[in-house]
């Protein structure tokens, strides 16, 4: 089996800020089919009390004086409401960062161009590489008030080849023998002859089987097997990228096997692990989950310090995390690529109904990691996910090590703002049946309140709902209702501040309060308006999860 969907964790110190009933984000896991998606979990937070904001009209609260203080973005939430373009979307927006937008000045323009949540991925570039990006994300945060979230992913095991030597790729004629080996090569390897970096790869492959290049980008079958070399020649040319991942076939199925047979985190994942703890990331992805227990397993590591396998486990997996990324890139090498739009409509599904945020990833781009523009069927990939409201949209390769990540960045917030105002005006709302999933413990108060809270602003056509949150939870019920206006959330923690970026809808400030709430409004609606995020007569419903109330107001 191999897994389906990746989790991502989000880690934070104060893990009752986040009960997991409320917070785990999705394993990359399935069982019983190929890996479809990663749940990820969230970190600890260990910097010190840090500005604050939500970025858009980029807003800086700070902590101790609760007073704004800088806004590094032009743009108002007016502007969101009217004018599309210049907006942010409710659809949240996750860059890769990687060779190409490592600089501070990269990192800035993708925030001012919306990017919410940096993700680096554990499975290219040094240490050194990752902390100072992790450095740069927090600087930005500090000195231009930004809050954008950090999420560390795994490496996972997947069986992939090495660098190439340093060669960004290398070209697989039809009929050309490759040599595929375990065997450390050095930076100049004879050619024609790739790495793999699973030491078992030459016992397990059988003559006859398929080698399958990232999805199928590339095939070859084995021709010989020489100890440690396996001899293959090319079926399907292409070409081969550094690092690129491999699948075995054997009478056209997958071999599952080495993947059961290893552990869903490997010792580099759990090196790794400790680095983005340290560093103090806002969430860990996990990738081939198999099971919730490797999800619980990591929560509970990341407690004490601070890919699932298959489809029919997922509803556990996506409750052990705090969050699910459909990893379409994996999915696709492992089941059917039919069968992949399928899956990610029913994880898309799932998460919402079981409040954990989704990130739909991999090619929505694809072909602007080379042109300017995008191809007709990228747009209506993108729209598809946005209509299917996901949470989040990443880009990989394309603000990887693409040569325009700006624009790609650019391309998914105005296809977002463009569909979502579509939904809004042809009142196509959103008909989901959403089950209770307040624990009988906890009651369902709050889930009645977010959902009477969102029906309100929908009925009365509301400019905003507001919630005044401490533990972030009464945010994503908000948010899971998707209503037709901003969720402005403001809290006390500015980690949590962060990780409610990764939230449909919700624009995150951080905010000291009380639970007198006439006090603060009257803190809150000055700051606001002088920022031109709302402005007199705006209709606010207003929530508060300690006092279990809604309030309808006018913006004085
Ligand atoms: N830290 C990095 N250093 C070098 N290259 C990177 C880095 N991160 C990403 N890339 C490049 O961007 C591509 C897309 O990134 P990603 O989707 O995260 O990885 P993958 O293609 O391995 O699934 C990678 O294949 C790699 O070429
Ligand atoms: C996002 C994906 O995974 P990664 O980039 O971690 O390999 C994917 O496979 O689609
Ligand atoms: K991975
Ligand atoms: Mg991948």
């Amino acid at each position: 089996m191999s897994p389906v969907c990746s989790a991502v964790l989000s880690s934070t110190s104060n893990s009752t800020l986040f009960p997991i009933s409320s917070f785990p984000y999705f394993p990359r896991t399935f069982a019983g089919a190929p890996p479809i998606s990663k749940p990820f979990v969230r970190l600890p937070n260990h910097s010190p009390a840090r500005k604050l904001v939500y970025t858009r009209p980029s807003v800086l609260i700070s902590d101790d004086r609760t007073a704004w203080t800088s806004s590094p973005t032009p743009g108002t939430a007016a502007e969101s409401k009217d004018e599309g373009l210049q907006a942010t979307p409710m659809t949240k927006l996750v860059c890769t960062i990687g060779p190409e937008t490592c600089s501070p000045e990269w990192i800035e323009a993708l925030a001012v161009v919306g990017m919410k949540v940096a993700r680096v991925n554990m499975c290219h570039g040094t240490r050194a590489w990752h902390r100072a990006v992790i450095e740069r994300v927090r600087r930005l945060n500090e000195e231009k008030g930004f809050a954008v979230a950090i999420m560390m992913d795994t490496e996972g095991s997947e069986i992939h080849m090495g660098d190439l030597g340093g060669a960004i790729s290398a070209k697989a004629e039809d009929g050309d023998m490759w040599t595929f080996t375990v065997r450390a090569l050095d930076s100049s390897p004879p050619e024609r002859t790739v790495h793999v970096n699973y030491d078992g790869f030459a016992e397990d492959v059988k003559v006859g089987d398929e080698l399958v290049v990232d999805g199928g980008m590339v095939r070859f079958e084995v021709i010989e097997k020489i100890g440690p070399d396996v001899q293959c020649r090319c079926i399907d040319p292409g070409l081969l990228l550094p690092r690129a991942n491999l699948t075995l076939w054997r009478n056209e199925s997958l071999v599952q096997e080495r993947n059961a047979m290893l552990p869903t985190l490997s010792s580099k994942d759990w090196l790794d692990i400790d680095f983005g703890i340290e560093e103090g990331v806002d969430f860990i992805g996990v990738s081939f989950v198999k099971s919730a227990e490797v999800i619980n397993h990591l929560k509970s590591y990341i407690s004490a310090r601070e890919s699932i396998d298959s489809l029919k486990n997922l509803e556990e997996i996506i409750l052990a995390s705090d969050g699910v990324m459909v990893a379409r890139g994996d999915l696709g090498a492992q089941i059917p690529l039919e069968q992949v739009p399928s899956v990610q409509k029913r994880i898309v599904e799932l998460c919402r109904q079981l409040n954990r945020p989704v990130i739909v990833a991999s090619q929505l781009l694809e072909s602007m990691i080379e042109y300017p523009i995008p191809t007709r069927a990228e747009v209506a990939d993108v729209s598809e996910a946005v209509g299917q409201r996901a949470d989040a949209l990443m880009l990989s390769g394309e603000s990887a090590m693409g040569n325009y990540p700006d624009k790609a960045l650019a391309v998914l917030r105005n296809v977002s703002l463009r569909i979502e105002r579509h939904l809004k005006e042809g009142k196509h709302h959103d008909t989901m049946k959403l089950p209770v999933i307040t624990s009988p413990l906890t009651g369902d108060v709050s889930e009645e309140i977010s959902d009477a809270a969102a029906n309100m602003a929908n009925n009365l056509e509301a400019d905003f709902v507001f919630v005044y949150t401490k533990s972030g939870h009464m945010a994503t019920l908000l948010s899971r209702c998707r209503p037709d206006c901003p969720i402005f959330a403001f809290t006390p923690s500015a980690s949590m501040q962060r990780r409610l970026n990764l939230q449909w809808g919700v624009t995150p400030f951080h905010l000291s309060f009380t639970d007198d709430m006439e006090n603060n409004f009257s803190k809150t609606f000055p700051l606001l308006k002088a920022k031109g995020m709302i402005k007199c007569g705006d209709l606010v419903i207003v929530v508060s999860d300690m006092l279990q109330s809604v309030q309808v107001i006018t913006v004085p």
